[in-house]
């Protein structure tokens, strides 16, 4: 049997589980919690199942032809989607990379890089063959999508605002299938396996689904008789296996409803109060500045402008960093600029949002912000102004507020 038809048997008898549970046909409390450590039990069976599914084929790396793109730019979005919701034109609007459009759907077959130009970083997009329902389990390049959806940094989901609202159910679930979670933060749960001693399973507050014979069940199921488990929060029986596969990975996404021109003002208003969404329309360019703010904010990115001694500062070309990837420290700047800069480093000046006063002198373990000013003091380096004064302010930026705003990207 494949593993395919495994994964459908044991859906199946988790339905079957589950109806006799809801019609009652078990009426002792003890059998009802049978069924409980029962449909535990196979939902380990089911993830280790996929968890195989997900293995590529010896010798490939999992993506395929086509689908092998550079990473490129201070940060990487995928737009994932059913068929004809518009992906491809959008990409074409925001990057200025043709990537073909049509009716008709499947028409975009490979993995379409376009760079979006937006506050002075650039921001890799990645068109992408629609997915249909079945895609985790290998139907249409669904496979294909989902590992460079994996390989991104933020993913869109696009989903045309005239159709079901219950597609975003459905790409949702495929994405989940094959270890995705959308904004959603990892359990709460420690774990750690063990040579010897046995399983410890103790938890910080009350715990409502799982209790330790259950913990015990599922752990067994992967052979595991080592272990030290601590719940720290009233996680469900899904988050103790996410936390065992160990393989998840936990995704921001947006949901990005296109088409609104075909939809009455009534159900934009209702998509555009959903969580995480941003409601557009490619055809009459509408809202796709507040798209690109959105991507902006979710990416966490910040740009941080270096101001050389007595000189005014670069605002022609930040270094660009993550809060979410690599982190946004006065360390991770230094970093970035050139991996011996941390040694020599006295001090830095910073200008901006982060400084409590102008220029306030921080060091590696400052966080800094989006638009901060920055200015290197190096060991045996005489800052502008003299040692701990503050009044040397002539060759201090402008506010950063007053500068003059860069015009916004095309849109
Ligand atoms: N009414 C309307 N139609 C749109 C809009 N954006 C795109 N379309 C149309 O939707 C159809 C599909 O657009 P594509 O960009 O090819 O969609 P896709 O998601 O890339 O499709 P596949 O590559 O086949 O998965 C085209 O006929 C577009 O002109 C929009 O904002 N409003
Ligand atoms: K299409
Ligand atoms: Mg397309």
């Amino acid at each position: 049997m494949g593993i395919l038809e495994k994964i459908k048997e044991i859906e199946a008898e988790m339905a079957r589980t589950q109806k006799n549970k809801a019609t009652g046909k078990l009426i002792f409390l003890t059998l009802l919690l049978n069924c409980k450590y029962h449909l535990g039990q196979l939902k380990a069976k089911i993830a280790k199942l996929r968890t195989q599914l997900l293995e590529p084929p010896k010798g490939s790396s999992g993506a395929g032809d086509g689908f092998e793109v550079t990473k490129f730019g201070h940060g990487r979005v995928a737009l994932i989607g059913f068929p004809s919701v518009g992906k491809s034109t959008l990409l074409t609007m925001l990057t200025g990379t043709h990537s073909e459009s049509a009716s008709y759907e499947f028409t975009t077959l490979t993995c379409i890089p376009g760079i979006i130009h937006y506050n002075d970083a650039k921001i890799q997009m990645l068109d992408l063959p629609g997915i249909i329902e079945g895609a985790s389990e290998g139907k249409g390049r669904g496979r294909q999508v989902i590992a460079v959806a994996k390989s991104s940094d933020l993913v869109l989901m696009v989903l045309d605002a005239s159709k079901s609202e219950g597609h975003r159910q459905i790409l949702t679930r495929e994405l989940e299938a094959v270890g995705l979670r959308l904004n959603k933060r990892p359990p709460q749960i420690y774990f750690k396996k063990k040579k010897t001693g046995g399983i410890s399973f103790n938890s910080t507050c009350t715990l409502t689904h799982v209790d330790e014979k259950l913990c015990y069940q599922i752990l067994h199921e992967y052979k595991i008789h080592n272990a030290e488990v601590l719940f720290r929060e009233d996680a469900t029986v899904d988050d103790l296996i996410d936390v065992i596969e160990g393989n998840r990975k936990y995704m921001k996404c947006v949901y990005v409803y296109n088409k609104i021109d075909v939809i009455g003002i009534d159900d934009v208003d209702n998509l555009a109060r959903q969580p995480n969404s941003v409601v557009i329309s490619c055809n009459l360019k509408l809202n796709l500045d507040r798209l690109l703010a959105r991507m902006w904010e979710e990416m966490g990115l910040v740009r941080v402008y270096t101001k050389p001694q007595g000189q005014q500062p670069d605002f022609s070309e930040p270094v660009v960093l993550s809060t979410d990837r690599g982190g946004c420290t006065v360390e991770d700047f230094c970093n970035h600029i050139h991996r011996s800069l941390v040694k020599e480093l006295k001090y830095v000046l910073v200008w901006g949002t982060s400084a409590r006063h102008y220029p306030q002198h921080c060091g590696l373990q400052h966080h800094l912000q989006d638009e901060d000013v920055v200015q290197i003091v190096k060991k045996k380096e005489k800052e502008e102004g003299g040692r701990g004064r503050f009044k040397s302010h002539s060759n201090a930026p402008a506010r950063i507020s007053d500068r003059e705003k860069k015009a916004p990207l095309k849109t």
